[in-house]
């Protein structure tokens, strides 16, 4: 085998000790304190190099003109596309207009689709979800509750923490803690590989303010049934 080359930017190993579960909260995807250190557009860089390694690992030969760019494909598609999610400054801008018709009842954003990634295999999570909130002062554009969940799904995920972590948003930036969150997703990592079942499905819940009550838990339930 080829020796392999060293990339340009080193890794810091010092700061890979980081425990984070000492600096971040339980919902909060584990980032070190360092994770934006470096630019997107190093870590395509970086990213390019480790991937083009792996493949060179598994025998593939990369001069082969269909494989050769693959290693930077890759990097830009986990930078800019699919783990976008990851960098704080990707958050939707979720505008909030006043509620002046005083809408109280709830309103459902259903069938949101869902593409992320599972932490632990790293391969697709796909499926769909649906929230609700019941407008206190302000109600927000409805497409920003579509992007809310896309932004949190674009990372490597564990769907309680998605369904947590969208949740939580949906509070801070509602201004209020009626909201409800049911995601159901079919995981590759279970379909395609490992136990290899493609007839399960995952799903997650999560239900806080007027929504722990029965009434209209079963009112949200309703209106997402198929
Ligand atoms: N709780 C939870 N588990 C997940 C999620 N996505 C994948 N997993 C599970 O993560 C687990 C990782 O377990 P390991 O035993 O370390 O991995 P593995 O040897 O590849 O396990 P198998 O998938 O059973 O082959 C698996 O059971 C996956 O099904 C998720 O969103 N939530
Ligand atoms: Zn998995």
């Amino acid at each position: 085998m080829d020796k392999p080359l060293t990339p340009n930017i080193p890794l810091d190993l010092e700061s890979e000790e980081t425990d984070p579960i000492s600096v971040h909260s339980a919902i909060e995807t584990p980032l070190r304190p360092d994770a934006f250190a470096l630019s997107d557009a190093e870590k395509i860089e970086r990213i390019t190099f480790y991937f083009r390694e792996i493949m060179h690992t598994l025998g593939l030969d990369l001069t082969d003109d269909s494989l050769q760019g693959t290693p930077h494909r890759v990097a830009k598609m986990y930078v800019n596309e699919v783990f976008r999610g990851l960098n704080p400054e990707n958050k939707p801008h979720a505008k909030l207009f006043e509620n002046r018709y005083a809408y109280n009842q709830m309103l459902v954003e259903r069938d949101i689709t869902i593409y992320s990634y599972c932490e632990h295999h790293f391969v697709p999570i796909i499926g769909k979800a649906h929230v609700a909130y019941m407008p206190e002062k302000n109600v927000v554009g409805l497409s920003k509750l579509n992007r809310i969940v896309q932004y949190f799904a674009k990372r490597p995920q564990v769907q309680e923490r998605l369904t947590m972590q969208i949740a939580d948003e949906l509070k801070q930036v509602l201004h209020t803690q009626n909201v409800a969150v049911y995601i159901e997703a079919d995981h590759l990592c279970v379909m395609s590989r490992g136990v290899n079942d493609v007839g399960s499905s995952t799903i997650t819940t999560e239900f806080s303010g007027l929504f722990q009550e029965d009434k209209y838990r079963q009112e949200f339930l309703q209106y997402i049934r198929k």
